[in-house]
């Protein structure tokens, strides 16, 4: 990467605005899943190591630009104090004289949290009034929060106007395993998009078709293509107005020599429920009162069997609704596949998808799993990242 990392600069008795993502899932004021806190120590234990005074900095849903009790970062502080083995002290305010006085009486090696930046409608604003009032509380920003990369806010990008600039090891680490596995991919290469979102992932379609070798198609996203091949799909999920991009890529793929994986057989329900009447059907014979929720047995054997094949898998979207129990088995089948390949390099992207790993209890035979959902997506779509682009060149 041609952009400064925390390791081109001095940050001993330095205040260091880090931004993290922290926007893990809570539950009744849990945390339910800590992969991003865990993902964000690296960077965090370098800075105390290394002397300087830590004022993190991180967003947690979408308060809309106010104050909203159960998106405060108080759970996040406590557990990531648990985690570092040290106190972190939080503030109820992300700026202000409260907060300077705070990081004024910070010592070196120090960990402060500030309250939820999305508190403040100037945040994803990029309002410059609020960029500066970040930029007045340190003297370096860090920006180690690849998951919100893609978004243009106050403590993402703005800030970088004010103060040097520069990567934390997550963001670094993100950007060098993407990056590599796009700008030179091991072969055969092979892209399995799945989920729900047919909007957002259309996008990423397009642009992988010039690079990889085996383009699969899962989730709810492979029925609009289902269509697109002149089939019936009753209830299933589809985008109708995407039908004729969905030609256009199948096309394309065949010109581009891209061998372009759909489902060939699918189970089907008749309600979207754990205890739903299902059977598993020919990709022809969708009965228009069903609804398809995963793929079926022959095609998890022909996805596995390409995975097995690959030498570069990126996944993003589960190949069916995996929260049921009832339509997991086509998601388990690609995540088992890869976990039995050992030679085949498996990048995770999605929350969704990273969940479904997590779930199977295969995590860790993949060999990077991304904190970044929308962010990845955006990076493999070949857009730029705002979050990044702003960073110190070196
Ligand atoms: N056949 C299907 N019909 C309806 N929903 C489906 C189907 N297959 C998968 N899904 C749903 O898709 C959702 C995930 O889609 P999504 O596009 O959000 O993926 P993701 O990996 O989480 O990406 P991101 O992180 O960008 O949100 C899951 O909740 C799953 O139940
Ligand atoms: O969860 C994510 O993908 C990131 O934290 C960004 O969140 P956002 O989509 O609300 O900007």
């Amino acid at each position: 990467m041609n952009k400064k990392s925390i390791r081109d600069v001095d940050v001993k008795g330095k205040r260091v605005f880090c931004r993290v993502d922290f926007n893990v899932p809570m539950k009744d004021g849990v945390i339910t899943d800590e992969t991003r806190i865990v993902a964000a120590l690296p960077t965090i234990q370098y800075l105390i190591e290394n002397g300087a005074k830590v004022i993190l900095a991180s967003h947690l849903g979408r308060p809309k630009g106010q104050a909203v009790e159960e998106m405060r970062l108080t759970p996040v502080a406590k557990r990531l104090g648990e985690l570092l083995g040290k106190d972190v002290k939080k503030t109820d305010e992300a700026y202000g004289p409260a907060v300077e006085a705070e990081v004024n009486s910070l010592q070196e090696g120090d960990v402060l949290l500030l309250e939820n930046v999305r508190f403040y409608a100037g945040e994803e604003k990029n309002d410059a009034e609020l960029a500066k009032e970040f930029a007045k509380l340190a003297d370096l920003f860090v920006n180690d929060a690849f998951g919100a990369a893609h978004r243009a806010h106050a403590s993402t990008a703005g800030i970088a106007d004010y103060i040097p600039a520069v990567s934390g090891f997550l963001m670094e680490k993100e950007l060098e395993v993407l990056g590599k596995a796009l700008s030179n991919p091991d072969r055969p290469f092979t892209a399995i998009i799945g989920g729900a979102k047919v909007k957002d992932k259309i996008g990423v379609i397009r642009h992988l078709l010039d690079k990889v070798d085996n383009l699969i198609i899962g989730g709810g996203l492979a029925y609009t293509f289902v269509k697109a091949q002149g089939h019936e799909v009753g209830k299933s999920l589809l985008e109708a107005d995407k039908i004729d991009l969905a030609n256009e890529f199948m096309a394309l793929a065949k010109e581009k020599g891209v061998n372009f994986y759909m489902p060939v057989d699918v189970v089907v329900a008749d309600d979207f429920s754990e205890t739903a009447n299902k059977k598993v059907v020919s990709i022809e014979e969708i009965p228009s009162d069903w609804e398809a929720l995963d793929i079926g047995p022959k095609t998890r054997e022909i996805y596995a069997d390409v995975i097995r094949n690959s030498k570069l898998v990126v996944w993003n979207g589960p190949m069916g609704v995996f929260e049921l129990n009832a339509f997991a088995e086509g998601t388990k089948a690609v995540a088992q596949a890869l976990a039995d390949s050992p030679d085949t390099y498996s990048v995770i992207g999605g929350g969704d998808s990273a969940a479904a790993v997590e779930k199977f209890g295969l995590a860790d035979k993949m060999s990077h799993i991304s904190t970044g959902g929308g962010a990845s997506l955006e990076f493999m779509e070949g857009k730029e990242l705002p979050g990044v682009t702003r960073l110190n060149d070196k």
